[in-house]
């Protein structure tokens, strides 16, 4: 070959970072570069053999589909070959030239957060084959396309650049050369590479041979019958299917021959990988058809809202040649769907029954994919409601309940299902929305997630009951027995008149302005002064609360319409009456104070400075420095 042929080429400025820091900060748990590349080249083989079923293919068509090992301990050279689907000049570059990723700073800080805590996150990012230069002091990636054209050659030093050149007399696939470090010889052992082989690489679906002896048992663990799999079995699979280290959370293997021949076999992982900081992730569960992979990572074998599975279904009711573009609208992939979708749901409640412990350390670490599926998937939210969990009046701190628990003890004559959103249980034990309801005794859900407002609302009702934010305005709670409230109005002495009350809101609402659509007088409050209360049609309280976090203010055109409620029997409320008469402007300062005392128990956003400032001038009135206005 002349230099002429050898075209020098730069690493994508992200690719050359995580080239760093792989090569710098990844030492432990080294081995893993080999699973990497024996599972590309697995998923090449995986590609050919589902190209063979849509093309016919000419080129190379009876060269046996394997992975071979070659292990060269005197020169310190290992070599990994495939008889897959190969790469065209072009994959070569994009594939092993740059990272498939949009690339952000962002993410390559979480990449190296991760690379510090778990080596195996990094499968997380797709940085698989660039794992090479964990071990390799240079790298030759000679390769051939399944469509016959030329051969190539990429190879690099893990420095900035790599090398593309012509490559005559291969066959199909990709063979990857391996000079390894000095630190690193041990690769070339035939013992070391059939040990790592054998730890995370026997469910292979191909032979692999190592110097000519195939060392895993090619097998579809998913289809054999449960009594004959041992647990470790299944750990392993899981540990291979889903790229993991972890014991899997929960597993679920089914078979059905009606209305599909299905044979199933999904694992919830022990970890949430979205939750620590590692962006979207994708599917987990592949799809075969007849053993041969059809779609890896497919999306739409399930609902987005379970990407967090890992596993394989297979149906031998799909045709074999299907192609990954019809799928998405294939009536029996739809089927599928249905089934599988139905299937889990049922068995993540049977869980919660099985062991309600258990499932409460799921709902705390894949929780919130439910609640993305109450919002998302109609067909499945009256089912999925049951796997719903919120912490409530009546639950202890930390322990959270089902709505059919709420459901199972409502009192006589409540007909709704109630929930308050707030910061923490002690926010929502103090502020003024849930006094009524302890008062009579009324059990009530704490909500404690912003998002969990909108899942509510979302969902609407459960059994037919409706799901009722509590601080709507328009809120009736369910009359108390009379005994109770007569003990009621012997603690809180009497209310003001009610024309009192009356012109008092009306002044109130003058002072206000804008800021509230009307100041009424409450008939739930019991010790606070104030609340504020969300007009129905409009934004709700947490709604405003995400939106304005998330910096954006006017989402929705439905912008917000509050009302403030006053009580008349608080004693604040009953002099207040009194300081408009006699000290008009202390007055306002009051009315102005109790409103965002109010809007700061609705968890929503008031201005500090201005606060702060009029809060100085109560202060100074009431150590008396300041003489009341004549
Ligand atoms: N042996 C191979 N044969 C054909 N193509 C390959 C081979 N190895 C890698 N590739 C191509 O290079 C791409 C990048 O590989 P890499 O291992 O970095 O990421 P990935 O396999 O897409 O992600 P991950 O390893 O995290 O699953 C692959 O998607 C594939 O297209």
């Amino acid at each position: 070959m002349t230099d002429a042929q050898v075209e020098t080429k730069q690493f994508q400025a992200e690719t050359r970072k995580v080239l760093d820091i792989v090569i710098n900060s990844l030492y432990t748990e080294r081995d893993i570069f080999v699973r990497e590349l024996v599972s590309n080249a697995a998923d090449a083989l995986e590609k050919f053999r589902h190209q063979s079923l849509i093309d016919k293919i000419e080129f190379d068509a009876h060269v046996p589909l394997e992975i071979t090992i070659d292990c060269d301990d005197k020169k310190h050279i290992l070599t990994i070959a495939d008889t897959g689907i190969g790469m065209t000049r072009e994959e070569l570059e994009t594939n092993l030239g740059t990272i498939a990723h949009s690339g952000s700073k962002h993410f390559f800080e979480q990449l190296a957060e991760a690379a510090k805590k778990d080596v195996n996150l990094i499968g997380q990012f797709g940085v698989g084959f660039y794992s090479v230069f964990m071990a390799a002091k240079a790298v030759r990636v000679q390769t051939r396309s399944w469509d016959g054209g030329d051969g190539w050659e990429w190879a690099s030093d893990g420095g900035g650049t790599y090398t593309l050149s012509p490559c005559p007399g291969l066959h199909r696939g990709t063979k990857i050369i391996i000079e390894l470090k000095d630190d690193a010889h041990t690769y070339a052992s035939k013992f070391t590479i059939e040990r790592i082989i054998q730890q995370y690489s026997t469910f292979v679906p191909f032979p692999v041979k190592v110097e000519g002896k195939t060392v895993n048992t090619v097998q579809a663990i998913w289809t054999r019958s449960k009594s004959e799999i041992t647990d470790e079995e299944y750990t392993e699979f899981y540990k291979f299917i889903g790229n993991a280290v972890d014991d899997p959370m929960y597993r679920l293997h089914f078979s059905a021959d009606a209305p599909l021949a299905i044979n199933a076999l999904v694992y919830v992982p022990k970890e949430n990988f979205e939750v620590l900081g590692m962006g979207r992730m994708q599917p987990g569960v592949n799809l075969y058809c007849q053993k041969v992979l059809i779609d890896q990572h497919s999306e739409n074998i399930l609902p987005e809202w379970l990407r967090f599975l890992k596993g394989v279904v297979d149906s031998e009711d799909l045709p074999l040649n299907i192609s990954r573009q019809s799928l998405q609208d294939n009536a029996l992939v739809l089927k599928l769907r249905k089934v599988l979708t139905k299937r889990v749901i049922k068995f993540l409640a049977e869980e919660a029954e099985r062991d309600a412990d258990k499932y409460r350390e799921f709902w705390k670490t894949f929780g919130i994919f439910l609640k993305e599926g109450v919002t998302s998937d109609f067909e499945h939210r009256t089912e999925l409601a049951k796997l719903l969990r919120f912490e409530s009046s009546a639950s202890e701190p930390g322990t959270m309940i089902s709505l059919d628990e709420y459901v199972g003890r409502m009192r006589e004559g409540q007909d709704k299902i109630y929930y308050i959103n707030g910061p923490s249980r002690a926010a929502v034990e103090y502020g003024p929305y849930v006094e009524m309801f302890k008062k009579r005794g009324i059990e009530i859900f704490y909500t404690l997630e912003p998002i969990d407002d909108f899942v509510l609302n979302h969902l609407g009702e459960y059994n037919g009951k409706k799901l009722v934010s509590a601080d709507r305005a328009d809120l009736s709670l369910p009359e108390t027995t009379p005994a109770a409230s007569e003990e009621g109005a012997k603690e809180s002495g009497e209310p003001l008149a009610e024309a009192v009350m009356t012109s008092l809101c009306r002044w109130m609402k003058e002072v206000l302005g804008d800021r509230i659509q009307e100041v009424k007088a409450s008939s739930r409050l019991v010790d606070s002064p104030a609340m504020i209360v969300n007009v129905d049609g409009y934004m709700t309280s947490s709604m405003e609360r995400i939106l304005k976090a998330s910096g954006q203010t006017e989402a929705f055109g439905m912008g917000s319409k509050k009302d403030m409620e006053i009580n008349a029997k608080s004693p604040l409320i009953k002099q207040l009456a009194g300081l408009r008469e006699s000290d008009g402007d202390f007055a306002r300062d009051v009315v102005e104070q109790l409103y965002d005392n109010a809007m700061i128990q609705a968890g929503l956003l008031v201005d500090p400075m201005v606060m702060v400032q009029r809060n100085y001038r109560i202060l100074e009135r009431v150590t008396g420095k300041t003489a009341p206005a004549a």
